[in-house]
């Protein structure tokens, strides 16, 4: 039966990244998408210009809709700008028992734009964290999470660890924010694990950690375990940076039909 995964995040009108890049990711990695919309956005390459919030009741109406009808065998959690979403969030996903939560902290987006109010962090930190199989902050979020100043790897270790500790869940901290490579750190069960990837010279990168969060998300819904999600989620984020797709004045967005040919044939296998 074909797997299913939820993304539980905002709608990116240029479709680089939230939901549409979320979704995009789920197909290419061979899982059937579904969603429940935190927040519209009105954006582009170049930047944010509005946010409209779902209501808490209707974001809650779209959870009991999905998870009463067809039950996601993963969620990705991306942006979610205020404290009653979250709260209605962590409600449902703790009332329908969901699986294999991967929460991506989304803080602020690539162009600048601020994606959660300072509030709502600290409910994102109580009520989401504790839920989740696993977190994906960036190093920024890692810094913001730990007060903890990121410079090096021992750094990056430190901070997950923290993370992890705190919230009694795996953390991998995405390195696409250091400048000479962009290799992830995995800190599970007390001990950690490399990704590594060489630094592609692309500044497309709108997307970047939705896209990550997405194929773990759905790896995780195909069965696989957390170290070869990441793998496989570092695997297709790395190509679907390589195609250099190159759209729109700012930081543009990724190809994810590179993968989508791939995927189908190898389901078809499995
Ligand atoms: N230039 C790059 N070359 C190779 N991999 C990259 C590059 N930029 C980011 N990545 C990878 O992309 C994934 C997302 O990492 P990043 O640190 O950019 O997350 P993020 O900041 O949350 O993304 P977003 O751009 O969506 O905010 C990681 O696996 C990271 O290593
Ligand atoms: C709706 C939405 N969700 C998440 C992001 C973060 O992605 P990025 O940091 O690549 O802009 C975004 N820009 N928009």
């Amino acid at each position: 039966m074909r797997k299913t995964a939820l993304t539980i995040a905002g709608s990116d009108s240029s479709g680089g990244a939230g939901i549409q890049a979320d979704i995009k990711t789920m197909m290419a990695n061979g899982v059937y998408a579904m969603s429940a919309i935190t927040a519209l956005t009105a954006q582009n390459t170049t930047g944010v210009t509005a946010i409209l919030n779902a209501t808490p009741e209707f974001l809650g109406q779209e959870l009991d809709s999905l998870f009463t009808d067809i039950f996601p065998d993963a969620v990705k959690i991306g942006m979610v700008s205020d404290r009653e979403l979250i709260c209605i969030i962590a409600e449902k996903l703790k009332q329908y028992q969901a699986k294999n939560i991967v929460v991506d902290p989304v803080m602020v987006a690539t162009s600048g734009a601020r994606l959660i109010s300072e509030d709502a962090i600290e409910t994102l930190k109580q009520e989401l964290f504790p839920l989740a199989a696993i977190l994906t902050p960036n190093i920024p979020e890692a810094e913001e999470l730990t007060g903890i100043k990121i410079n090096s790897a021992e750094d990056m270790i430190s901070a997950a660890r923290q993370i992890s500790e705190t919230y009694h869940c795996a953390v991998l901290c995405k390195g696409g924010h250091q400048l000479n490579d962009a290799n992830d750190l995995l800190y599970a069960n007390d001990s950690y694990q490399w990704f590594e990837g060489k630094r592609i010279d692309n500044p497309n990168t709108h997307g970047t950690g939705c896209t990550l969060s997405s194929a773990i998300a759905s790896n995780l819904a195909k069965g696989y375990d957390l170290n070869t999600s990441v793998k496989r989620a570092k695997d297709y984020i790395s190509g679907a940076l390589a195609a250099m797709l190159d759209l729109g004045a700012g930081s543009g967005p990724m190809d994810h039909g590179f993968a989508i040919h791939n995927v189908y044939t190898e389901e078809k296998e499995d």
